[in-house]
């Protein structure tokens, strides 16, 4: 690596002044998953991968190709990517999971108590699950058996396409164990992506489960024909929204304000390479929900979320009258026409209430 080690990543067996590759295990080998298996491998890690298909494993170990996930990008070298999950984490200090928000406790229960004690689990996805109301960082330390601060986040503007060709972007890595933040800050910090640490999980997590849902229903307004006055009001009033669940669930505001609040919810509404920003406009087209699946390519997790997040305000007495509104439309029926009426026939009441 090219950079200062403050903690200790690198094997102690290594000769003073020589830092050996972290060894790095990145579990999904969709376009997230291949990207982050990417920066860490430029970043010095020797990096494995696993994948349910044998397919696209043989393809990145092979040809250093991910053709479904990132066309027309060569991977670094020293990428393997494998269908076999124990032979993947074994030995591995950072542990990488970039899989559909759904499919994670099931994905990853056979691994329960059987990671590497030494060894750091980081969440890359943004998603809350539905029935538990996990975030993604509770659903690993809950399956994996794990204490919190073995576990990090990853979040902030970081469409993988963008990051896969080293367009410039930063990012947060969040953990309760300031530690643990900086190591795999440390880990994966490249010229092209710059990582923040930040010690509040809850905010920075919820940052980047929300902003997907408010990326579909700014998705549903342009897909309705609706201009930037409607899109600007949609990302405030969505970010409005967020402070206020996260306020209940114990975030800190100044979080929003950050990459993984403002800035992820930014990136994600203005890019057509947002699977959820792409959905919801194929939504606000006059598309069902199974034609904008098919649609839209890749995982737009907003979709599930959507339903997740609701049930987390609720319970908590949060009123979140856009999740509600892209719950009812994706789930309930709600026509997006009667969406806009829905949303601006609310009793008015002061901006910051
Ligand atoms: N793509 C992006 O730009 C970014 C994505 N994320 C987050 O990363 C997470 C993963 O997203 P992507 O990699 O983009 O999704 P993707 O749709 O590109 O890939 C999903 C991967 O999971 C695999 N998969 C799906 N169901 C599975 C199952 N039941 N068992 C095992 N593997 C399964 C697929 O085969 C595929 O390899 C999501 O939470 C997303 O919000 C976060 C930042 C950026
Ligand atoms: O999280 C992302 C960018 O930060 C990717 O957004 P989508 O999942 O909507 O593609």
């Amino acid at each position: 690596m090219g950079h200062d080690d403050p903690i200790s990543l690198v094997s102690t067996s290594a000769a003073p002044g020589a830092a050996e590759p972290v060894d790095a295990a990145v579990l999904g080998t969709g376009s997230w998953g291949t990207t982050f298996a990417a920066v860490l491998a430029d970043a010095g890690c020797a990096v494995r991968m696993w994948g349910r298909s044998a397919e696209v494993c043989a393809q990145i170990t092979e040809h250093r190709i991910n053709a479904s996930y990132l066309p027309g990008i060569t991977l670094p070298a020293g990428i393997a990517a494998s269908t076999d999950l124990d032979a993947v984490v074994a030995g591995a200090r950072l542990i990488a999971v970039a899989l559909p928000s759904q499919t994670v406790r099931a994905v990853l229960s056979p691994l329960a108590g059987r990671i590497d004690p030494a060894a750091v689990v980081v969440s890359l996805m943004k998603g809350v699950e539905l029935g538990t109301q996990e975030r993604m960082s509770e659903v690993l330390t809950d399956t994996l058996g794990l204490p919190a601060g073995r576990v990090a986040v990853v979040s902030g503007p970081n469409l993988a396409k963008e990051i896969a060709v080293h367009q410039p972007t930063a990012t947060v890595v969040a953990s309760t164990d300031e530690a643990t933040a900086a190591l795999v800050a440390h880990a994966c910090a490249v010229p092209y992506f710059r990582p923040y640490t930040n010690t509040d999980v809850v905010g920075v997590e919820l940052g980047g489960a929300v902003k997907n849902v408010i990326a579909l229903a700014v998705g549903m307004a342009q897909g309705s024909g609706f201009g930037h006055n409607t899109t600007a009001t949609i990302i405030t009033r969505g970010l409005a929204e967020t402070i206020r669940l996260g306020a209940a669930l114990g975030a800190q505001a100044e979080t929003f304000a950050g990459l993984a609040g403002l800035g992820d919810l930014v990136a994600t509404c203005a890019s057509p390479l947002s699977r959820n920003n792409t959905l919801g406009r194929h939504i606000g087209a006059g598309m069902s929900l199974a034609e904008a699946v098919t649609a839209t390519s890749g995982t737009a997790e907003g979709v599930k979320s959507c339903g997740a997040v609701l049930e987390l305000a609720q319970r908590h007495g949060v009123d979140m009258p856009i999740t509600q509104a892209v719950a009812a439309v994706l789930h309930h029926g709600l026509p997006v026409s009667a969406m806009t009426e829905a949303l601006l026939s609310r009793p008015r009441k002061a901006e910051g209430g």
